[in-house]
Protein backbone atom coordinates (compact mmCIF):
# COMPACT_ATOMS: atom_id res chain seq x y z
CA UNK A 1 0.00 0.00 0.00
CA UNK A 2 1.62 3.68 -0.64
CA UNK A 3 2.42 5.42 2.35
CA UNK A 4 0.19 8.92 2.61
CA UNK A 5 1.57 12.00 1.70
CA UNK A 6 2.21 14.66 3.96
CA UNK A 7 -1.05 16.88 2.34
CA UNK A 8 -3.61 13.67 2.78
CA UNK A 9 -2.41 13.15 6.76
CA UNK A 10 -2.95 16.59 6.95
CA UNK A 11 -6.38 16.39 4.87
CA UNK A 12 -7.16 12.82 7.11
CA UNK A 13 -6.54 14.95 10.47
CA UNK A 14 -8.17 18.27 10.13
CA UNK A 15 -11.58 16.26 8.65
CA UNK A 16 -11.50 14.13 11.82
CA UNK A 17 -10.81 17.79 13.77
CA UNK A 18 -13.92 19.27 12.33
CA UNK A 19 -16.46 16.41 13.26
CA UNK A 20 -15.31 16.22 16.42
CA UNK A 21 -15.38 20.16 16.93
CA UNK A 22 -18.99 20.49 15.19
CA UNK A 23 -20.31 17.88 16.93
CA UNK A 24 -22.25 20.20 18.93
CA UNK A 25 -24.23 21.09 15.87
CA UNK A 26 -25.51 17.18 16.49
CA UNK A 27 -27.29 18.35 19.72
CA UNK A 28 -28.40 22.07 18.82
CA UNK A 29 -29.81 20.42 15.48
CA UNK A 30 -32.14 17.79 17.88
CA UNK A 31 -33.05 20.78 20.21
CA UNK A 32 -34.03 22.26 16.89
CA UNK A 33 -36.17 19.57 15.54
CA UNK A 34 -38.12 19.27 19.39
CA UNK A 35 -38.81 22.93 19.75
CA UNK A 36 -40.46 23.21 16.36
CA UNK A 37 -41.87 20.02 16.90
CA UNK A 38 -41.38 18.12 13.50
CA UNK A 39 -41.35 14.50 14.58
CA UNK A 40 -44.28 15.01 15.98
CA UNK A 41 -45.95 17.14 12.67
CA UNK A 42 -44.73 14.47 10.52
CA UNK A 43 -46.34 11.44 12.90
CA UNK A 44 -49.10 13.24 12.91
CA UNK A 45 -49.62 14.01 9.07
CA UNK A 46 -51.75 11.83 6.93
CA UNK A 47 -49.97 10.42 4.28
CA UNK A 48 -48.19 7.74 6.16
CA UNK A 49 -46.26 9.49 8.47
CA UNK A 50 -44.70 11.23 5.90
CA UNK A 51 -44.63 15.13 4.41
CA UNK A 52 -43.00 17.49 1.71
CA UNK A 53 -41.30 20.71 2.97
CA UNK A 54 -43.91 23.05 2.28
CA UNK A 55 -46.50 20.95 4.21
CA UNK A 56 -43.97 20.60 6.85
CA UNK A 57 -43.38 24.60 6.65
CA UNK A 58 -47.15 25.14 7.04
CA UNK A 59 -47.79 22.81 10.15
CA UNK A 60 -45.35 24.71 12.33
CA UNK A 61 -46.95 26.98 14.29
CA UNK A 62 -45.24 30.06 13.28
CA UNK A 63 -45.01 32.07 9.78
CA UNK A 64 -42.13 31.18 7.45
CA UNK A 65 -41.09 34.23 5.35
CA UNK A 66 -38.67 31.68 3.84
CA UNK A 67 -38.57 28.09 4.14
CA UNK A 68 -34.76 27.60 2.77
CA UNK A 69 -33.54 27.24 6.56
CA UNK A 70 -36.11 24.84 7.10
CA UNK A 71 -34.63 22.60 4.25
CA UNK A 72 -31.18 23.50 5.57
CA UNK A 73 -31.43 21.84 8.93
CA UNK A 74 -33.91 18.81 7.23
CA UNK A 75 -31.21 18.05 5.49
CA UNK A 76 -28.70 18.05 8.10
CA UNK A 77 -31.14 16.09 9.95
CA UNK A 78 -31.86 13.74 7.21
CA UNK A 79 -27.82 13.26 6.98
CA UNK A 80 -27.96 12.00 10.49
CA UNK A 81 -30.74 9.68 9.79
CA UNK A 82 -33.23 11.23 12.51
CA UNK A 83 -35.63 11.62 9.46
CA UNK A 84 -35.79 10.26 5.88
CA UNK A 85 -36.20 11.72 3.04
CA UNK A 86 -37.63 10.00 -0.23
CA UNK A 87 -38.85 10.61 -3.61
CA UNK A 88 -42.57 10.54 -3.83
CA UNK A 89 -44.43 7.78 -5.73
CA UNK A 90 -46.32 10.52 -7.84
CA UNK A 91 -43.32 12.46 -8.83
CA UNK A 92 -44.22 15.24 -6.52
CA UNK A 93 -42.09 16.53 -3.69
CA UNK A 94 -39.89 14.89 -1.78
CA UNK A 95 -40.92 13.16 1.15
CA UNK A 96 -40.31 13.43 4.97
CA UNK A 97 -40.36 10.30 7.02
CA UNK A 98 -39.55 9.43 11.00
CA UNK A 99 -36.87 6.71 11.48
CA UNK A 100 -36.32 4.42 14.54
CA UNK A 101 -33.98 7.69 16.28
CA UNK A 102 -36.67 10.35 15.80
CA UNK A 103 -39.44 8.46 17.26
CA UNK A 104 -37.38 9.19 20.79
CA UNK A 105 -38.54 12.74 20.65
CA UNK A 106 -42.07 12.26 19.99
CA UNK A 107 -43.56 14.00 22.13
CA UNK A 108 -46.07 11.07 23.42
CA UNK A 109 -42.59 9.23 24.64
CA UNK A 110 -41.88 12.25 26.55
CA UNK A 111 -39.36 14.43 25.45
CA UNK A 112 -37.58 15.55 29.11
CA UNK A 113 -34.74 13.64 28.16
CA UNK A 114 -33.41 15.98 25.30
CA UNK A 115 -35.48 18.86 27.56
CA UNK A 116 -32.82 18.33 30.41
CA UNK A 117 -29.54 17.30 28.93
CA UNK A 118 -30.06 21.17 26.55
CA UNK A 119 -31.29 22.93 29.54
CA UNK A 120 -29.02 26.31 29.51
CA UNK A 121 -27.97 25.67 32.91
CA UNK A 122 -26.71 22.13 31.90
CA UNK A 123 -24.97 22.80 28.57
CA UNK A 124 -23.65 25.99 30.08
CA UNK A 125 -21.50 24.16 32.64
CA UNK A 126 -19.46 22.30 29.87
CA UNK A 127 -17.89 25.48 29.38
CA UNK A 128 -16.40 24.98 32.80
CA UNK A 129 -14.76 21.71 32.22
CA UNK A 130 -11.26 23.06 32.03
CA UNK A 131 -11.92 24.79 35.49
CA UNK A 132 -12.80 21.84 36.63
CA UNK A 133 -10.15 19.09 35.07
CA UNK A 134 -7.49 21.32 37.71
CA UNK A 135 -9.82 22.35 40.67
CA UNK A 136 -11.70 18.92 40.55
CA UNK A 137 -15.52 18.09 41.60
CA UNK A 138 -18.17 19.38 39.08
CA UNK A 139 -18.16 21.64 35.84
CA UNK A 140 -22.04 22.04 37.16
CA UNK A 141 -21.16 23.34 40.26
CA UNK A 142 -18.41 25.70 38.88
CA UNK A 143 -20.68 27.23 36.79
CA UNK A 144 -23.51 27.30 39.04
CA UNK A 145 -22.20 27.18 42.40
CA UNK A 146 -24.12 24.62 44.00
CA UNK A 147 -24.10 20.85 43.10
CA UNK A 148 -26.96 19.88 40.31
CA UNK A 149 -29.59 18.54 42.78
CA UNK A 150 -29.30 21.47 45.32
CA UNK A 151 -29.95 23.87 42.19
CA UNK A 152 -32.70 21.12 41.04
CA UNK A 153 -34.50 21.35 44.73
CA UNK A 154 -34.57 25.42 44.34
CA UNK A 155 -36.24 24.77 40.91
CA UNK A 156 -39.71 23.61 40.89
CA UNK A 157 -39.93 23.54 36.78
CA UNK A 158 -35.95 21.70 36.88
CA UNK A 159 -37.03 19.38 38.91
CA UNK A 160 -40.22 18.31 36.73
CA UNK A 161 -37.67 18.07 33.79
CA UNK A 162 -35.43 16.01 35.52
CA UNK A 163 -37.98 13.67 37.12
CA UNK A 164 -39.50 13.05 33.74
CA UNK A 165 -36.42 12.50 32.05
CA UNK A 166 -35.55 9.69 34.64
CA UNK A 167 -38.64 8.04 34.73
CA UNK A 168 -38.90 8.17 30.61
CA UNK A 169 -35.62 6.54 30.58
CA UNK A 170 -36.39 3.87 33.86
CA UNK A 171 -39.37 3.52 32.05
CA UNK A 172 -37.78 1.38 28.88
CA UNK A 173 -34.59 0.53 31.13
CA UNK A 174 -36.79 -1.98 33.42
CA UNK A 175 -38.05 -3.72 30.56
CA UNK A 176 -34.67 -5.21 29.87
CA UNK A 177 -33.89 -5.75 33.05
CA UNK A 178 -37.02 -7.75 33.91
CA UNK A 179 -36.27 -9.86 30.69
CA UNK A 180 -32.74 -10.38 31.32
CA UNK A 181 -32.03 -10.43 35.19
CA UNK A 182 -35.17 -13.08 35.87
CA UNK A 183 -33.92 -15.04 39.41
CA UNK A 184 -32.29 -11.48 40.35
CA UNK A 185 -35.51 -10.92 42.44
CA UNK A 186 -36.88 -14.14 43.39
CA UNK A 187 -35.56 -14.45 46.40
CA UNK A 188 -35.87 -10.73 47.94
CA UNK A 189 -38.43 -9.93 50.34
CA UNK A 190 -37.85 -6.22 50.03
CA UNK A 191 -36.16 -3.96 47.89
CA UNK A 192 -34.63 0.04 48.01
CA UNK A 193 -34.26 1.20 44.83
CA UNK A 194 -31.48 4.38 46.15
CA UNK A 195 -32.03 7.34 43.93
CA UNK A 196 -35.12 5.99 42.22
CA UNK A 197 -36.21 9.17 41.53
CA UNK A 198 -40.23 8.82 41.38
CA UNK A 199 -40.64 5.36 41.57
CA UNK A 200 -40.87 3.86 38.10
CA UNK A 201 -38.01 1.03 38.65
CA UNK A 202 -39.45 -0.17 42.06
CA UNK A 203 -42.94 0.34 40.83
CA UNK A 204 -42.40 -1.97 37.45
CA UNK A 205 -40.24 -4.74 39.66
CA UNK A 206 -42.78 -5.24 42.56
CA UNK A 207 -45.60 -5.59 39.14
CA UNK A 208 -43.50 -8.19 38.24
CA UNK A 209 -43.06 -9.79 41.43
CA UNK A 210 -45.50 -8.73 44.22
CA UNK A 211 -44.18 -10.79 46.72
CA UNK A 212 -41.65 -8.05 47.19
CA UNK A 213 -42.11 -5.04 49.81
CA UNK A 214 -40.91 -1.99 47.10
CA UNK A 215 -39.33 1.35 48.50
CA UNK A 216 -38.92 3.86 46.58
CA UNK A 217 -35.65 6.33 47.73
CA UNK A 218 -35.06 9.88 46.79
CA UNK A 219 -34.37 13.30 48.13
CA UNK A 220 -37.12 14.58 50.17
CA UNK A 221 -38.27 17.27 47.20
CA UNK A 222 -38.12 14.46 44.62
CA UNK A 223 -40.51 11.96 46.15
CA UNK A 224 -42.61 14.88 47.40
CA UNK A 225 -43.63 15.43 43.65
CA UNK A 226 -43.89 11.56 43.09
CA UNK A 227 -47.62 9.75 42.49
CA UNK A 228 -48.82 7.37 45.00
CA UNK A 229 -48.87 4.59 43.06
CA UNK A 230 -51.72 3.09 44.64
CA UNK A 231 -50.05 1.86 47.58
CA UNK A 232 -47.66 -0.76 45.26
CA UNK A 233 -45.01 0.50 46.60
CA UNK A 234 -43.73 3.08 49.36
CA UNK A 235 -41.77 6.64 48.86
CA UNK A 236 -39.27 7.41 51.52
CA UNK A 237 -37.12 10.57 51.56
CA UNK A 238 -33.61 11.30 52.56
CA UNK A 239 -30.19 11.07 52.08
CA UNK A 240 -28.28 8.43 50.84
CA UNK A 241 -24.86 9.77 52.49
CA UNK A 242 -26.70 9.47 55.78
CA UNK A 243 -29.19 6.36 55.88
CA UNK A 244 -30.78 3.75 53.35
CA UNK A 245 -33.52 1.79 54.83
CA UNK A 246 -32.93 -1.84 56.27
CA UNK A 247 -34.03 -4.34 53.53
CA UNK A 248 -32.71 -7.82 51.69
CA UNK A 249 -31.83 -5.43 48.52
CA UNK A 250 -30.86 -2.75 47.48
CA UNK A 251 -30.58 -1.42 43.60
CA UNK A 252 -28.50 2.09 42.59
CA UNK A 253 -29.85 2.39 38.95
CA UNK A 254 -27.59 5.09 37.01
CA UNK A 255 -26.82 6.83 40.60
CA UNK A 256 -22.91 5.83 41.02
CA UNK A 257 -21.63 7.57 37.41
CA UNK A 258 -22.88 11.14 39.03
CA UNK A 259 -20.29 10.78 41.84
CA UNK A 260 -16.99 10.54 43.02
CA UNK A 261 -14.75 7.01 43.69
CA UNK A 262 -15.09 8.43 47.48
CA UNK A 263 -18.35 9.14 47.48
CA UNK A 264 -19.25 6.27 45.79
CA UNK A 265 -17.57 4.36 48.81
CA UNK A 266 -19.78 6.13 51.57
CA UNK A 267 -23.09 5.28 49.35
CA UNK A 268 -22.12 1.41 48.50
CA UNK A 269 -20.82 1.48 52.54
CA UNK A 270 -24.26 2.47 53.45
CA UNK A 271 -26.06 -0.02 51.17
CA UNK A 272 -23.83 -2.76 53.36
CA UNK A 273 -25.28 -1.20 56.20
CA UNK A 274 -28.95 -1.46 54.92
CA UNK A 275 -28.76 -5.42 53.63
CA UNK A 276 -28.58 -8.59 55.84
CA UNK A 277 -24.87 -9.78 56.44
CA UNK A 278 -25.25 -13.24 54.82
CA UNK A 279 -27.19 -13.11 52.03
CA UNK A 280 -27.91 -9.34 51.37
CA UNK A 281 -27.91 -7.84 47.83
CA UNK A 282 -26.64 -5.00 45.87
CA UNK A 283 -27.83 -4.46 41.80
CA UNK A 284 -25.90 -1.98 40.10
CA UNK A 285 -27.38 -0.83 36.64
CA UNK A 286 -24.83 1.68 35.30
CA UNK A 287 -22.68 2.22 32.14
CA UNK A 288 -19.44 0.02 32.39
CA UNK A 289 -16.61 1.46 30.09
CA UNK A 290 -13.94 -1.08 29.17
CA UNK A 291 -10.80 -0.99 29.00
CA UNK A 292 -10.25 1.20 26.18
CA UNK A 293 -13.20 3.87 27.34
CA UNK A 294 -15.87 2.72 25.01
CA UNK A 295 -18.93 1.56 26.37
CA UNK A 296 -19.64 -1.89 26.65
CA UNK A 297 -22.16 -3.46 25.04
C1 LIG B 1 -29.28 10.10 37.46
S1 LIG B 1 -30.69 10.08 38.52
C2 LIG B 1 -31.20 8.37 38.41
C3 LIG B 1 -32.65 8.19 38.68
C4 LIG B 1 -33.19 6.76 38.52
N1 LIG B 1 -32.47 5.80 39.30
C5 LIG B 1 -33.22 6.36 37.07
O1 LIG B 1 -32.39 5.59 36.62
O2 LIG B 1 -34.09 6.86 36.34
C6 LIG B 1 -29.96 10.16 40.11
C7 LIG B 1 -30.95 10.25 41.24
O3 LIG B 1 -30.21 10.32 42.47
C8 LIG B 1 -30.93 11.17 43.34
N2 LIG B 1 -30.05 11.66 44.42
C9 LIG B 1 -29.08 12.60 44.33
N3 LIG B 1 -28.50 12.77 45.53
C10 LIG B 1 -29.12 11.93 46.38
C11 LIG B 1 -28.96 11.66 47.79
N4 LIG B 1 -28.03 12.29 48.51
N5 LIG B 1 -29.76 10.73 48.36
C12 LIG B 1 -30.72 10.09 47.62
N6 LIG B 1 -30.91 10.29 46.30
C13 LIG B 1 -30.11 11.21 45.69
C14 LIG B 1 -31.43 12.27 42.43
O4 LIG B 1 -32.49 13.02 43.00
C15 LIG B 1 -31.84 11.48 41.19
O5 LIG B 1 -33.19 11.09 41.23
Amino acid sequence: MMEKTQEQVLATGQTEFERLLFGFADTVALKCALELHIADIIHSHGNGGSITLSQLASAIDTPFPNISNLARIMRFLVHKKIFTNCQSSDGGEPLYGLTDTSRWFLSENNTSFLNFHTHPLILNSWYSLSRCVIDGGSAFKSTNKSELWDVIKQNPQLNDIVNESMASTAKFNVGVILSEYKDGFVNIESLVDVGGGTGTFVTQVVKSYPHIKGINFDLPHVVATAQDHKGVITHVGGDMFQLIPKVDAVSLMYVLHDWSDEECIKILKNCRKAIPEQNGKVIIVDIVLEQQGQEAS
